[in-house]
């Protein structure tokens, strides 16, 4: 897929305190975007639900149009000042044609044109009896697609949050051609130390892809506290660039002949037994 000629793609994390007023929030994340292009990020990542407190009241309350809100207007304009591709984490987006609310991530190349876009597949709907429950589903519908995007860096393929749980989603990126899997994420205080690294360094040594997650920071006055410790891990499983629960960013370069290399030195790609079992890449178009 890739060669050596391919550019090198640095990757910045952007994990933002997340307030109640949406244009603090929208004018937050562009003064941190600008900040990681000013220092040579080429692809940005917003935190899930990043222009609004996370919470399942708070998503029809905030929930706007990705054809003309003013959350995908501030996000195409970061883009394009940024001259970066960005990841726009997620927002609560109302569908005007069926009146449904999802938990969508909107996606930008250094022009700022809106390229892909990413509804949650998965909702999160736990229940941890005395300690979280949590049910998306109470006011969110689940998207049906799953998402590549093209770059010069090569492809990438994005999940939100509880997508991660679900491996087929990394694998199927990965065996169709992706070389970094990346989830905007807010995982708790709860299920965040228990499984918020373990799930993306399992993402990625199993695929042998890059895998990034980045969440808002922690802020315990609101109603939900989330994990923070947004996480860049390499394709051999280990941890490239990891932080705290407070507001900053975090930088990787991605190398895909680093990863190449993994790849051609431990060759499981081409060692797979799809006579004994299925083959999910290709179990769906
Ligand atoms: O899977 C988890 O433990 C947390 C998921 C989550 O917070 C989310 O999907 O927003």
């Amino acid at each position: 897929m890739s060669t050596s000629s391919t550019p090198t793609c640095k990757l910045a994390l952007v994990q933002l305190h997340v307030t109640a007023d949406k244009d603090h929030n929208l004018a937050n994340a562009r003064s941190h975007v600008l900040e990681a292009a000013s220092k040579g990020a080429n692809l940005i990542v917003l935190p899930e639900c990043f222009n609004s407190p996370y919470g399942t009241s708070f998503f029809p309350e905030y929930a706007e149009s990705i054809s003309d809100g003013p959350s995908v207007k501030a996000l195409s304009a970061m883009a394009k000042d940024a001259k970066a591709y960005l990841i726009g984490g997620s927002i609560p987006e109302r569908d005007p044609t069926d009146n449904k609310v999802y938990n969508t991530c909107t996606i930008y190349n250094p022009q700022g044109e809106h390229i892909a876009t990413h509804r949650k597949v998965h909702l999160f709907d736990i229940d941890v009896p005395g300690k979280i429950r949590f049910q998306e589903s109470e006011t969110l519908t689940a998207g049906n697609q799953l998402t590549h995007f093209d770059t010069e860096y090569g492809k990438i393929g994005v999940g939100i949050c509880y997508d991660i749980r679900f491996p087929e989603l990394a694998m199927i990126a990965a065996r169709q051609g992706c070389f970094a899997m990346i989830y905007p994420g807010a995982f708790n205080m709860t299920t965040g130390p228990l499984h918020w690294e373990l799930l993306q360094r399992a993402r990625a040594v199993d695929n042998q892809m890059y895998v990034a997650a980045c969440s808002p920071a922690r802020d315990l006055t609101a109603g939900y506290h989330a994990w923070g410790h947004s996480t860049i891990v390499g394709p051999g499983g280990g941890v490239l660039e990891t932080m705290d629960e407070k507001q900053g960013i975090i930088y990787a370069d991605l190398e895909l002949e680093a990863m190449n290399e993994l790849r051609r030195n431990i060759p499981v790609n081409s060692q797979r037994r799809f006579d004994l079992y299925v083959d999910v890449s290709k179990a769906k178009p």
